[in-house]
């Protein structure tokens, strides 16, 4: 398995999962550019992947905005020399029963969980298609996405609708020689986690850190996620060895949802 040699781009690469890919695939061989809204720790994650011996470049940007999302990769390939696999790893994360979900709170988190991953997908295959050239996309869905869970309902809706991206792109860029897939983490030790953890106990009175326990000790293989976990299948899916396979929202979750 091999991803020697190949750029790509990681959004929400400033921490947690994103941060975890950007050193599996430094690690691996590949040149990075990384993207977030966070430029300070942004810059920590280049140093460390420049520390494993790899190129990398970084470009703040909101995934939200479809023109930043074209500049970054337009930026990847000006910087890195090319273009070849874009990790559409940002998103955010939100608590809240059915009841008490407004209008601003649709907006802000479909603005980047869904439309953030329209633009990588199209701004992408966009440039794949402008070099002539074969590409992977590979976008952060969830657990949230294959089983709706409470409290994180619109959450949950936004990672089916990764799924459906997912399969749409699939279909629709094959014949150009791109691959389209997704991947579904469970539980994963992440600042998101300490958010929902903390969210639960102000919505619930649930003790501070029971909540992640208690969706811990449902896990089969006994312990939480670790963004290195997570990075093992997109690495996996970022080399020549898943060339066969598209459309695809595949679990990394330890065993919690059984498909
Ligand atoms: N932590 C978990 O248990 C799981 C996480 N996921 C998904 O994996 C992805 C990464 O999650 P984590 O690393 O845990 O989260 P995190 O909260 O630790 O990191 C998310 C990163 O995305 C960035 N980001 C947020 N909004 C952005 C925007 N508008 N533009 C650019 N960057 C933005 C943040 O600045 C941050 O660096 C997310 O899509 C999340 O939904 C999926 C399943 C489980
Ligand atoms: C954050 C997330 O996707 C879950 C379900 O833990």
């Amino acid at each position: 398995m091999s991803v020697k040699d190949k750029i790509v781009l990681i959004t929400g690469a400033s921490q947690g999962i994103g941060r975890g890919i950007a050193l599996r695939l430094a690690k691996d061989g590949a040149n990075v550019a990384l993207v977030d809204i966070k430029a300070d720790k942004l810059e920590d994650v280049r140093k460390e992947v420049e520390t494993l011996g790899a190129k990398a470049t970084t470009f703040v940007t909101d995934v939200s905005k479809r023109d930043e999302v074209y500049a970054a990769i337009d930026h990847a390939e000006k910087e890195l020399g090319g273009f070849d696999v874009i990790i559409n790893n940002a998103g955010i994360a939100q608590v809240k029963p059915l009841a008490d979900v407004q209008p601003e709170d649709l907006d802000r988190i479909f603005r980047i969980n869904i439309d953030g991953v329209v633009w990588g997908i199209q701004a992408a295959a966009a440039k794949f298609k402008a070099r002539g050239r074969k590409g992977k996309i590979i976008n952060a869905s969830s657990i949230a996405g294959h089983d709706g869970f409470a409290m994180l309902g619109v959450y949950s809706a936004t990672k089916f609708a990764v799924r459906a991206l997912t399969q749409a792109a699939a279909k629709e860029y094959a014949s150009a020689g791109i691959t389209v897939n997704a991947y579904c983490p469970g539980i994963v030790g992440t600042d998101m986690w300490v958010e929902i953890d903390e969210r639960f106990s102000e919505l619930t009175g649930a003790a501070k850190g029971s909540t992640y326990k208690k969706f811990v000790e449902g896990i089969a293989l006994g312990r939480a996620q670790t963004p290195e976990d997570v990075a093992a299948l997109v690495a996996f899916l970022s080399s020549d060895d898943s060339d066969y396979i598209t459309g695809q929202a595949i679990l990394t979750d330890g065993g919690i949802v059984y498909r």
